[in-house]
């Protein structure tokens, strides 16, 4: 029997393979630490700071750290109790805001129970040239007003992962941004307008999601809510970024079973989309060697050197 004929045929779907694209990054990251350091003596240094024992932001912690290690660049750790007040933690961060060996500070978020409530505060007090994270207002603003800012990771890895697919000029291409956090979705949206798309953002107030969703050439899906954006909210032939990182219950895995998964529904969108990241091994590597590139950036500004090439 021949087949009936279809409006919308299978289209290939490229997997993004972000470890792959991170990997390239962290090579360039530490060719130019190598430099800085031969020439000048100056180690990047990162520190990292973790309140509580949250599991997944010590996985996260952990990663960075093994990460800057292998680079060769100074990584401290600074493991604080949960209750640790709002002033004790601004402290600290103002120590390493004045110690010279340290050119990136990293507070990981959420913070726990009541503290995340000062996170503007805390984020306020990281000197905003050692503000690898992108969140301190001076940042935000240079980004906004597209001048020479700390980009967040998560969202400048993710646009690394839309111009190896589509190149750097989205002109004429419509996004859509689906969260609006100050971590990952304002930003991300900010870098899109950058690149000339035409951006939209979306959020829980959104009135038919699966309509706005559906104009979107690059979909990018930041909500932490597992596998929210389903195949038939994407737009056949879009690139399709996933940020979220949820861990779910996998019982075919046992009683305990775990996954990782993404916002967006992969195997409805295999097929239909152009491009997609995996989760894990889409933006989550490349959310790291962002910091990295970030930290080594930060200590070329603090020698006085021009910013590194870094094979962005
Ligand atoms: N890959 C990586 O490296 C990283 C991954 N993440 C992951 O990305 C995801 C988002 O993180 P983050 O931005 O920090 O999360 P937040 O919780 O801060 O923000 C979530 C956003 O999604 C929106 N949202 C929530 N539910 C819905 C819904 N049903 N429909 C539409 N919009 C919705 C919220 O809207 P509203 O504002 O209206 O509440 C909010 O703007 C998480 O899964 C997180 O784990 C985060 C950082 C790095
Ligand atoms: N101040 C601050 N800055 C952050 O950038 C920040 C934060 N707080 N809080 C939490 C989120 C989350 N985040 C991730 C980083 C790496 C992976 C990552 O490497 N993921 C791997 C594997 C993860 C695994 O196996 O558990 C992957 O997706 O392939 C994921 C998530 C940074 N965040």
């Amino acid at each position: 029997m021949a087949s009936a004929p279809s409006s919308s045929a299978e289209i290939p779907t490229q997997r993004i393979d972000g470890r792959a694209v991170a990997e390239a990054v962290v090579a360039a990251v530490g060719a130019a630490s190598a430099r800085l350091t031969a020439e000048t003596g100056i180690r990047p240094g990162l520190a990292v700071v973790l309140v509580g024992e949250d599991p997944a932001s010590q996985v996260y912690v952990g990663a960075k750290g093994k990460r800057a290690t292998a680079l060769g660049f100074h990584s401290v750790q600074h493991t604080l109790p949960a209750s640790t007040s709002e002033i004790e933690l601004i402290a600290l961060v103002e120590a390493l805001n004045r110690d010279p060996e340290i050119h990136g500070i990293l507070v990981q978020f959420p913070l726990p129970g009541r503290l995340d409530e000062a996170r503007a505060r805390v984020i306020e007090a990281i000197a905003p040239e050692k503000d690898v994270d992108g969140l301190h207002p001076l940042n935000v603003g240079r980004l906004a007003a597209g001048g020479e800012a700390m980009v967040p990771c998560t969202p400048a890895g993710a646009m690394l992962l839309i111009r190896r697919v589509l190149g750097p000029d989205l002109s004429g291409r419509e996004a859509v941004v689906v969260g609006r956090s100050n971590l990952v979705g304002k930003p991300i949206a900010q870098l899109l307008l950058q690149a000339q798309a035409t951006v939209t953002i979306a959020h829980s107030r959104t009135a038919d999601l699966p309509a706005v969703t559906r104009r979107a050439d690059i979909l990018v899906a930041a909500t932490g809510r597992p596998e929210m954006v389903r195949g038939d909210w994407i737009k056949p032939g879009a690139v399709v970024i996933d940020v979220g990182i949820n861990r779910v219950a996998a019982p075919e895995k046992g009683p305990d079973g775990t996954r990782l998964c993404g916002d967006v529904a992969t195997a409805e969108a295999t097929g239909r989309a152009a491009a997609i990241t995996p989760v894990p091994g889409g933006v989550g590597p490349m959310t790291i060697a962002m910091l990295m590139a970030n930290t080594v950036k930060a200590a070329y500004r603090a020698a006085g050197w021009p910013a590194p090439p870094l094979g962005e």
